[in-house]
């Protein structure tokens, strides 16, 4: 290998148009910066402004060293016999197998998987030749004779095949009770176990079952607790340079994945300055159209290489190989130098008593070792985040490591993503909500990771911790526009619908076409759409709220394992790609919630429209962006709607869900009209103070024309804070949006000043009477509205309340005088406010323009 070793190992290539994603970024990046001058106190939804650049890897030849395979299982959800496919396939690797060792951690331990195990290291014995002799890839049983032909390799199959069809039978029964401790197999007769060999005579890698030990008054940690335990048991026994991480739900695909990783550790140049090399998470169960977005196309095609230019993509939990070494907290250092030929030989080992070992082994696994100890907190993968592998990882590049990000053309490893709908959301919990723990705590990019790795992978990391917070900005643009459509108030205002447009057309194109370009569909990228929305306005909503509430200690972290087994009818569902509901989450209850609210609002929108308002559809001109986003919002909520009302199948929203969903919806939309009548923009309010704590303020108002007694009116806003609609209807207020209250003796006048010429001044009140129950009226009052130049411009008599809107013919200040005709004081809620419109034509009616 002399030659090879001087030679580099691998080799970083630059991605083709950097410049047009640099361009277009910027581009976008400008129309932020204009909606953010509009929208100083919002986020935008948006936040992306752009992709990295983005390096691929290739690897040029391969290494040779002793390492190591970790695998990790959960009895129940996590049946054995996918346990055994993860472990066949990786003990097949195409790698010398006396450096190879296999463990499997398996909390609490169980009966089932353990025997399981032993079993399969007898059929080892026959499928790793199996393997050798035909290169099979992949090497997981299962997965490989799900697709060979019964003719290929007929004669060999002919025996293997049976064996593994019993096998899996056997296997694919109830879990039974638990047993605990260590054992250490590959041979019925385990002292043997060290030379174990398979039926061509070859010596066959180390297999060792770590049942971890669990108690319910000790934190076990989770997977980070699992993965240390091997870290320290994997020590005593085999002590590999390499350790390989994998979940029981991959196995490798690959055979020749794991030389090549080795090729970036073991580069003369480079390969001392990297910690891990990762590989993208890749899924076998994938559907045509990818339902639930599961395959994380953009991140691990994109998002990941860019990262790579950056200092090295996050650690992924899993698929990921790591230097021993550094995983247990060592700091970087420029001398660092491995000598690749200093490796334990396991075969010497056979001298120890295995006794002996297993006895120190279950010392290592037991849940009290770590107490008083480092492990979790600088030593091991770090516990007290639910993603405890990115955490870990961002520690490593802390110290000063790089990683690598490994994509190779034929998929190191394949999994199984969640293939309904809760799980999808609860996974998407666990992950934004270890990514929000990440930056409230002390390795938090923002600010910890300053000056230890480069500003950009600083930013890269802030753009996935910041997923919880996201879901606020997301629940704006799905609640507002659509609660103001309703209510006729145009939102985006005229003068911006240009940067909106571009922003929101642009940046969702963009984000197709990079879909498409990573060879997906139209509608998988629609379904992603839909996820990228339900995600974000349940998943990380929930993470958010519980990430702050147990920072101040209400609540406890948990690790909700991703099920693995679906019945069958649910599986037969995923197929064919009708979304899978079935229970009643509070998720689920919050998207349904939000799906109707939408629809209720374009439906109330569409009735006001076509039945009340005088002007029919102009509504459209003047709010075209809120009718698109509405209309959007309702379109990809169409499955939603279908598992509320048409479906009849198990895979439904439950009934409870739709019925609290569509009160609550009602309840929200209802409000809005009542709470939108109390604000909107008084325009001649000379002095206003707004106290945003609690929601009260006073304005002084004056009437222009006429030079009334200035007059002081108190604006009561009552905040239910707790009612999250109002609180966001309030907040988007604030800067352009103030209404008025007020007490009418006989007559009350006030002034609306028109800037521009062709503005769609938009108007309303109700009249409301308040603490005045005991005296019943049902008296309106009388409106008459005039122009600058004193001409009418509508008259209402004896109205309770009214929505009107006109187009201005002239600059100015427009009047709006009420009178009272009931004896008694009467409580108006009153507001107007103008949209600039450009572009428009104005046909006299009636003293009122409209547009076109
Ligand atoms: O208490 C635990 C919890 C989990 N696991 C194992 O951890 C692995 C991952 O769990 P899974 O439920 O499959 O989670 P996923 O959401 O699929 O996992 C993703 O997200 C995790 C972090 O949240 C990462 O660690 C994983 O690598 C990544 O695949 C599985 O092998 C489990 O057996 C344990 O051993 N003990
Ligand atoms: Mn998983």
């Amino acid at each position: 290998m002399a030659a090879v070793e001087h030679s580099p190992l691998f080799e970083t290539k630059s991605a083709k148009g950097r410049v047009f994603y640099k361009i277009f970024s910027l581009t976008l990046f400008v129309g932020i910066c204009f909606i953010w001058v509009f929208r100083v106190s919002h986020i935008p939804r948006e936040s992306e402004v752009g992709k990295w650049d983005t390096p691929s890897d290739g690897t040029f030849s391969s290494g040779n060293l002793s390492d190591k395979d970790y695998l990790k299982a959960d009895p129940g959800i996590e049946p054995p016999v996918m346990v055994i496919n993860t472990v066949l396939s990786v003990m097949a690797y195409e790698y010398p197998p006396d450096k190879l060792s296999v463990y499997l951690s398996d909390d609490a331990g169980s009966d089932i998987t353990f025997y399981a195990l032993l079993e399969a290291s007898i059929f080892a014995k026959q499928w790793l030749p199996f393997c050798r002799k035909f290169k099979v890839d992949p090497t997981s049983p299962a997965a490989y004779f799900k697709t060979i032909h019964s003719s290929t390799h007929a004669k060999e199959l002919v025996t293997i095949k049976p064996r593994w069809v019993e096998y899996q039978k056997k296997y694919t029964q109830s879990i039974k009770d638990f047993h605990s401790g260590i054992h250490i197999l590959l041979e019925e007769t385990m002292t043997q176990f060290f030379n174990a060999k398979d039926v061509d005579g070859n010596v066959m890698p180390l297999l060792v079952y770590l049942a971890r030990e669990k108690r319910p008054q000790v934190a076990h940690n989770f997977k980070a607790g699992a993965m240390n335990s091997l870290i320290r048991v994997s020590s005593l026994i085999s002590n590999g340079e390499i350790i390989l991480n994998v979940d029981c739900d991959m196995y490798s695909n690959n055979s020749q994945s794991l030389r090549d990783a080795l090729c970036f550790l073991m580069d003369e140049d480079k390969g001392h300055e990297i910690a891990y090399v990762q590989t993208p998470q890749c899924f076998e169960n994938i559907t045509k159209n990818d339902l639930y977005g599961g395959a994380l196309r953009v991140d691990y095609e994109v998002e990941f290489h860019g990262m790579d230019s950056l200092g090295g993509p996050l650690y992924a939990g899993t698929g990921c190989f790591h230097r021993r070494e550094i995983l247990c907290g060592r700091k970087f250092s420029d001398q660092y130098k491995k000598d690749w030929n200093e490796y334990k030989n396991i075969g010497d080992m056979t001298e120890v008593s295995l006794h002996e070992l297993e006895e120190q082994s279950k010392a290592l696994s037991s849940c009290t070792f770590e107490i008083n100890t480092l492990w979790g907190k600088e030593v091991g993968l770090l516990y007290g985040c639910s993603l405890e592998d990115v955490m870990t990882g961002l520690s490593i590049k802390c110290r000063g490591w790089k990683s690598v990000f490994y994509n190779p053309q034929r998929r190191a490893f394949l999994g199984v993503a969640p293939n309904t709908l809760p799980q999808t959301l609860v996974q998407h919990k666990r992950w934004s909500e270890g990514c929000f723990q990440i930056l409230l705590s002390k390795h938090s990019p923002a600010w910890h990771a300053y000056g230890l790795i480069s500003p950009g992978l600083q930013m890269a990391y802030c753009y996935y911790n910041l997923w919880a917070f996201i879901c606020w900005p997301t629940l704006y643009y799905c609640v507002i526009p659509s609660l103001y459509l309703l209510k006729g108030i145009p939102l985006f205002p005229q003068s911006m619908v240009h940067p909106f447009a571009y922003v929101i057309l642009g940046d969702s194109s963009y984000c197709m076409m990079e879909f498409l370009w990573l060879k997906g569909t139209v509608k998988g990228w629609w379904n992603e759409l839909r996820i990228w929305l339900y995600k974000r306005t349940s998943s990380y909503l929930f993470a958010f709220v519980d990430t702050i509430l147990k920072s101040f200690g209400f609540s406890e972290s948990t690790f909700v394992v991703s099920a693995k087994v679906a019945e069958e009818e649910v599986s037969q569902r995923y197929e064919k790609e009708i979304m899978e509901f079935g229970n009643s989450s509070p998720m689920l209850t919050v998207l349904a919630t939000l799906a109707l609210l939408n629809l209720f609002c374009l439906l109330g929108m569409f009735l006001k429209q076509v039945f009340i308002s005088e002007g029919g559809l102009r509504i459209f001109d003047a709010m075209a962006l809120q009718v698109l986003l509405s209309g959007v919002l309702v379109l990809i909520n169409v499955p939603v709607y279908q598992g509320l009302f048409l479906r009849k199948d198990e895979g439904r929203l439950p009934m409870s869900v739709a019925a609290k969903s569509t009160a609550l919806a009602l309840k929200v939309a209802m409000m809005n009209v009542k709470t939108m009548e109390i604000k909107g923009v008084v325009y001649d309010i000379k002095s206003c103070t707004f106290s945003k704590s609690n929601g009260s303020g006073s304005c002084t108002a004056r009437n222009v024309k006429e030079n009334y007694d200035a007059k002081k009116v108190v604006i009561e806003m009552k905040v239910a804070l707790s009612n999250f609609a109002t609180a966001m209807v309030i907040f988007s207020s604030m800067n352009a949006v103030l209404g008025i209250r007020f007490v009418i003796d006989r007559r009350e006048c006030f002034s609306h000043n028109v800037e521009h010429e062709a503005d769609r001044v938009h108007a309303s009140f109700v009249v409301i009477k308040i603490d005045a129950s005991w005296q019943y009226t049902d008296d309106g009052v009388d409106l008459e509205v005039r122009g600058p130049a004193g001409e009418p411009v509508r008259d209402f008599l004896d109205v309770t309340s009214e929505i009107f809107d006109f187009v201005a013919r002239s600059t100015g200040p427009y009047r709006f005088c009420f009178n009272n005709r009931s004896p008694y004081h009467e409580t108006i809620d009153f507001d107007v406010h103008s949209n600039h419109v450009e572009f428009s034509d104005h046909h006299a009616k009636d003293g009122e323009a409209y547009m076109y």
